[in-house]
């Protein structure tokens, strides 16, 4: 059976935007639960300014209250040396660096050019490979921007090339506000694949409207076999107003499951883990899954 890598990217993705601090003790017992129900690779943090990222200012307290060695990946994110540092401190193994595929979005987001960005994630790649820490690359606004509009497809090449002959061992390709289609998918992905294998892909669809599913469906016949989702569909970037949450979970595992793939997910505990996270959020679950199955006492 062929597997599909999810990485979870609730803990991080998915709370970022919060309006409501949310509690540290939630945010470990979210951790835990998706790792009871089989997912063994979970954004925990990010190590950004906590002017920016109000949620993510505890990511230090995440990592050190995490088991490390438990054979689950905790990814977080970095945007440049200061973060680095913390990451390092906080003895991770994996970090993300996070560029963007528009000029607007780059500026607005992490406040560098597309350029300036790279020459910082190379400054943080050189540190990163001499401690021995895997490094992935995000790719935002692949399919559209919410300053710039439409992205042409050569762009994101460019930025996920740069990216990988850096040294990202892959390249999470984010359709940040959720406007791609299915047509749009394929022709991002032939460009990028013209420079990047298609084996180093991830995609990352928000789901802003209803498009994440059918656009994941297209990934996976171009090839692409890594998918970032959020549990219960939360989330949404601080720097992408109007930007809905990330596909949820359950619905990728479902979807996955149903066509024959292997993901190692036990759908109804993380169903019910989309229900704990809903709950401490006072809201519903944002997937289809989780509500069709309601909540089991
Ligand atoms: C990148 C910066 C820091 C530049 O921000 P800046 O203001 O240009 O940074 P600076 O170097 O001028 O420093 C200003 C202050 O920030 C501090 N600082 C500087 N760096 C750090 C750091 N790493 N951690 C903590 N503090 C930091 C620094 O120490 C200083 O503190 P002060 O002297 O004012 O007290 C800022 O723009 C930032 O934190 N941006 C984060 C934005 C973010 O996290 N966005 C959401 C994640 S991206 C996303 O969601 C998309 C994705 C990945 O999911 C894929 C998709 O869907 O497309």
């Amino acid at each position: 059976m062929t597997h599909v890598k999810i990485v979870e990217v609730g803990p991080r993705d998915g709370l970022q935007n919060e309006k409501h601090t949310v509690a540290l003790a939630t945010k470990l017992e979210l951790i835990r639960k998706l790792a009871d129900s089989g997912l063994r690779c979970i954004e925990a943090g990010a190590f950004v300014s906590p002017k920016w990222v109000p949620q993510m200012a505890d990511s230090l307290q995440v990592l050190q209250a995490l088991d490390l060695d438990a054979g689950i990946d905790y990814p977080v994110l970095v945007p440049n040396d200061k973060g680095l540092d913390a990451a390092l401190e906080a003895g991770v193994r994996e970090i993300a660096v996070f560029g963007a595929a528009s000029e607007a979005f780059s500026q607005k987001n992490i406040n560098a050019s597309i350029a300036e960005s790279l020459q910082r994630f190379e400054s943080v790649m050189k540190r990163a490979q001499a401690a021995n820490i895997k490094v992935r690359g995000y790719v935002s606004c692949v399919l559209g921007c919410p300053y710039e509009g439409d992205i042409a497809p050569y762009k994101v090449a460019e930025v996920a090339r740069a990216l990988y002959n850096m040294g990202c061992y892959e390249i999470s390709l984010g359709d940040t506000i959720g406007v791609g289609t299915p047509n749009k998918v394929t022709a991002m992905l032939d460009a990028v694949t013209e420079v990047v294998p298609v084996t180093k892909l991830a995609g990352h669809f928000h789901d802003t409207y209803g498009m994440a599913i059918a656009n994941i469906h297209t990934a996976l016949q171009a090839g692409v076999r890594t998918f970032d989702s959020s549990v219960a569909g939360l989330g949404g970037c601080p720097y992408a107003k109007g930007a809905s949450g990330n596909v949820a979970t359950e619905d990728v595992v479902y979807l996955l499951h149903g066509l024959g793939y292997h993901t190692g997910v036990d759908l109804e505990q993380l169903a019910d883990t989309a229900w704990f996270i809903a709950e401490a959020l006072v809201r519903e679950p944002g997937s289809k899954y989780a509500k069709a199955r309601g909540l089991r006492s």
